[in-house]
């Protein structure tokens, strides 16, 4: 130690003191110290800390801070820049030189770059004494550690991860914190160990999550486990906790460490990717509809579901072992080849549609729908397809059935109308003629209605056939429905007209053999001819219609052409069907009746119901012209059941009046007798009126009980059995059989008035009265002429020994009131 140094000390320290000190001892100990020693004293400038002067330094000093020669320097100069750069170490050392206490720090003195560790003490004011060692290095070596921390911190963090280390011997485990943040736990007050652990594992998991871990020990074993914990706030978490074990020299374990991963959010995602995997199997294999997978190279199937199984009718394994090809009819191959070559790498979609062949060898048609997909490493196809074969079939129907009568294959009337449209058209054009022809089976509907339609399709369908062989080729024949066809014959004027219709009417006469039937057959025809009956098609129709209802007038069995005569008869039956149509709620109707009498005493005995129309516009309309047209448009069967009850209401009403009892008799139509309900109608009509069936007699027309006479028989029995007595009205039109005849449960016949009329005068009709007379007689049947209106008439009807009478002789038919009066005031012409 220099002797300045020496009396430095002594002018720094108390003299007393510096006397007491070995100050050998002292100077060999702060020379060979390794921390850096620096005795200072302190400046002030403005009574602030300004600067501090070196009074001394150890060489330690020198080596440390790399500063040389500082004593007697002041610290401004040793280090330039110091009082801005470090103005809080200037402030300690003021502090503690002002006679502070001792302090120990550790700073960053930014002139020099370093990091120091000091201690400061004050020996005497305004003097400082600081020992000191550079710690950058280990500082530096902190620092990283704390930055090597925070990145680890860090990426724990950012991967949602905590750290665990477990001493496995002295069974101590460390979690950093992220991995109680992990746990959903609080470092403060949740201890890191095996129980902590235990606790937050949700219980199905508890013990498979222990399990690994000591399998992963014993067997040396990475450890891998996943288990979910349940959170403070009761959330499930997914954790996946890697480690690794170390082991002592003996084999034994040492520690183990490792991280918890949270996995809550890959989970769910594994999970929905699971359940849609799922949903996707499921789609295929559960479709109802036969799905495959096939690949595109091999065009092996690869994967089919149940429904094709089902469907096509191979096995899985016969269709795994097939390709696509397999299940096309094989002039279809090329094709699919050859569309699949030109799709490839195309189109990722596709449909259309495909025939297909089953195993069974039928075949079907499909609508495919097919995707291109990865599947097990392959480049395939998922293919959906729908059996549309029905859908076609039906596609097909309809279309048919859009165009064709089902039942006939005809035509049908839409097909009609294009054919007429262009037929009239080329007609317009060439002044030519074409014919239309309205054609309708005569009394079909009873063939319906005894011996079923399976009988009646059968004779529509040999029909259709019959005509097509009629006609030619461009001509068009239709079925409109029921037993109505209508044929077009282009080119057709009237006389090719009459050719064909009694070529039609001949080949509908052959009999139909339809099972064990022979039937025969006859139909009316009306003709319609451009341009004379109508230049378009809906008044050709109308013409035609008209024409075909004035055949059947005339007694069927033939054919008209249309005349305007017809024109103007069918817009007055036009005019009557309409209004008869309100007659009856218009109270428009009303019953008259006609006296019978007993020829032998002169008595009236019964009286006949004949319907009365009046209408404010066609005037009084005779039923000879209405009831037809009643009959056609079925209005029959109201206003006929409203004849019968006011007649047996009439003559329950007379009886009650005290007259002597009536016999009601009413007219039928042929629509009414055949109508099956008319058996129970009338015996409810009787029950209801409270009329004995004896008095309530029902007049039926030789040509209806006729026309199918078995029918007849069977109804007449019927109403014969429920007491009701029939008579057959206008004998002598028609031609019974008198086999039939015998049959049926009349009790009277009705001579027609046509022979009456000239009974007299005309010797042909007195002999087919007088014939008709003792017909009835000899079948033990009553006679009643109708019509007669003199006394001659009368005496010949007697002198022949019919039974009874009516005729304007006696009255015409009259109001109930009037009738009654009658009935007071009758005197018989006989008497
Ligand atoms: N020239 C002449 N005629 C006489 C004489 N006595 C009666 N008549 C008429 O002859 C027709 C007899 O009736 P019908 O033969 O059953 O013929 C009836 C019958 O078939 C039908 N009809 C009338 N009312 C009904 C009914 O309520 N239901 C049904 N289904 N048909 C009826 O209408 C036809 C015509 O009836 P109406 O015009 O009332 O004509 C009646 C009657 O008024 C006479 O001495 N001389």
């Amino acid at each position: 130690m220099s002797q300045d140094f020496k009396s430095d000390i002594a002018a720094a320290f108390d003299n007393e003191l510096a006397d007491k000190f070995n100050i050998d001892t002292y100077q060999a100990l702060v020379e060979h110290m390794l921390n850096g020693v620096a005795y200072c004293r302190m400046f002030y400038h403005d009574d602030q800390p300004n600067d501090f002067i070196y009074l001394y330094t150890n060489p330690a000093f020198e080596q440390l801070t790399g500063l040389k020669q500082v004593v007697g320097k002041p610290v401004s100069e040793v280090i330039p820049g110091i009082r801005e750069t470090d103005p809080q170490l200037l402030n300690t050392y003021s502090r503690v030189a002002a006679g502070g206490k001792p302090e120990r720090f550790e700073t960053f003195v930014e002139s020099l770059g370093m990091w120091f560790w000091i201690s400061i003490y004050s020996p005497l004011p305004e003097h400082f004494v600081a020992i000191f060692d550079v710690i950058t290095e280990r500082k530096q070596i902190e620092l990283e550690l704390i930055e090597a921390n925070e990145r680890w911190s860090l990426a724990q963090r950012d991967a949602a991860a905590g750290a665990w280390y477990w001493d496995v011997g002295d069974n101590i485990i460390y979690w950093s914190k992220e991995l109680y943040e992990l746990f959903g736990l609080d470092p403060q007050t949740a201890t890191a160990n095996f129980e902590t652990w235990r606790s937050i594992i949700h219980v199905d998991d508890r013990q498979q999550a222990e399990n690994n871990i000591y399998q992963a020990i014993r067997e040396h074993l990475p450890l891998s486990n996943e288990y979910r914990i349940i959170t403070p706030d009761c959330a499930i978490r997914w954790i996946r906790a890697l480690g690794n074990t170390s082991y002592d020299t003996d084999g034994l374990p040492k520690r183990m460490t490792g991280i918890c991963l949270d996995i809550t959010r890959s989970k769910a995602v594994e999970d929905e990717l699971r359940e849609s995997e799922a949903r996707y199997r499921q789609m295929f294999q559960a479709n109802p509809h036969p799905m495959w997978l096939y690949d595109v190279e091999t065009l092996q199937f690869l994967a089919v579901n149940d429904a094709a199984i089902a469907h096509y009718g191979y096995s899985e394994q016969e269709f795994l072992s097939m390709t696509i090809t397999a299940i096309r009819p094989p002039k279809d191959v090329p094709r699919l080849i050859d569309h699949l070559q030109q799709l490839n790498g195309q189109a990722q979609h596709h449909s259309g549609l495909w025939h297909h062949r089953k195993k069974d060898g039928t075949f079907i048609d499909v609508e495919i729908s097919s995707h291109e997909i990865e599947y097990e490493g392959r480049h395939a196809k998922i293919v959906l397809a729908y059996d549309v074969t029905e859908r076609q079939r039906a596609e097909q129907r309809i279309q048919f059935l859009a165009n064709f009568d089902p039942l006939t294959e005809l035509p049908n009337r839409g097909q009609l109308d294009d054919h007429l449209r262009y037929a009239l058209s080329l007609a317009k054009r060439s002044n030519g003629h074409l014919a239309l022809m309205f054609l309708d089976l005569d009394h079909f509907k009873d063939i319906n209605d005894t011996l079923g339609h399976s009988v009646g399709d059968a004779i529509l369908i040999e029909l259709a056939k019959r005509l097509r062989l009629v006609l030619r080729e461009e001509d068009t024949v239709t079925r409109l429905g029921g037993d109505e066809f209508i044929l077009l014959l282009p080119g057709v004027d009237v006389n090719g007209a009459v050719h064909v219709a009694q070529k039609l009417l001949s080949t509908i006469a052959e009999p139909f053999q339809i099972e064990h039937y022979d039937l025969v057959l006859t139909a009316s025809i009306g003709v319609a001819i451009y341009p004379a009956d109508g230049v378009d098609l809906e008044t050709l129709s109308k013409s035609a219609d008209t024409a075909m209802y004035r055949a059947k007038q005339e007694g069927r069995q033939g054919y008209q052409f249309f005349t305007q005569e017809m024109q103007s008869r069918s817009v007055r039956n036009l005019q009557i069907v309409n209004a008869l149509r309100q007659a009856q709620q218009l109270n428009q109707l009303q019953v008259y009746y006609q006296p019978q009498v007993s020829i032998a005493d002169g008595q009236i005995i019964g009286a006949e119901a004949l319907l009365r129309w009046w209408h404010p516009e066609l005037g009084s309309v005779s039923p000879a012209e209405f009831i037809p047209i009643a009959e056609d448009s079925r209005l029959i069967l109201s206003i006929g059941e409203w004849v019968i009850r006011q007649a047996v209401r009439q003559a329950k009403d007379w009886m009650k009046q005290g007259f002597a009892p009536l016999i009601m008799a009413v007219n039928l139509s042929a629509v009414q007798f055949r109508h099956h309900d008319l058996p129970a109608l009338v015996s409810r009509i009787l029950t209801e009126e409270n009329l004995p069936p004896e008095c309530l007699e029902l007049e039926l027309t030789e040509g209806v009980a006729m026309h199918n006479p078995q029918g007849a028989i069977a109804i007449m029995n019927n109403l014969h059995a429920r007491g009701v007595r029939m008579s057959i009205d206008d004998f002598g039109t028609g031609y019974s059989s008198l086999s039939y005849l015998k049959k049926f449960k009349s009790y009277k016949l009705k001579i027609d008035q046509s022979f009456v009329r000239d009974i007299n005068t005309d010797v042909e009709d007195k002999a087919i009265v007088s014939a008709i007379i003792s017909l009835a007689k000899s079948l033990g049947l009553k006679t009643i002429a109708e019509g007669v209106e003199t006394h001659d008439q009368l005496s010949f009807l007697k002198e022949q020994g019919c039974d009874e009478m009516q005729g304007y002789l006696i009255s015409k038919p009259l109001p109930s009131d009037q009738f009654e009066a009658l009935l007071n005031t009758y005197r018989s012409p006989s008497s």
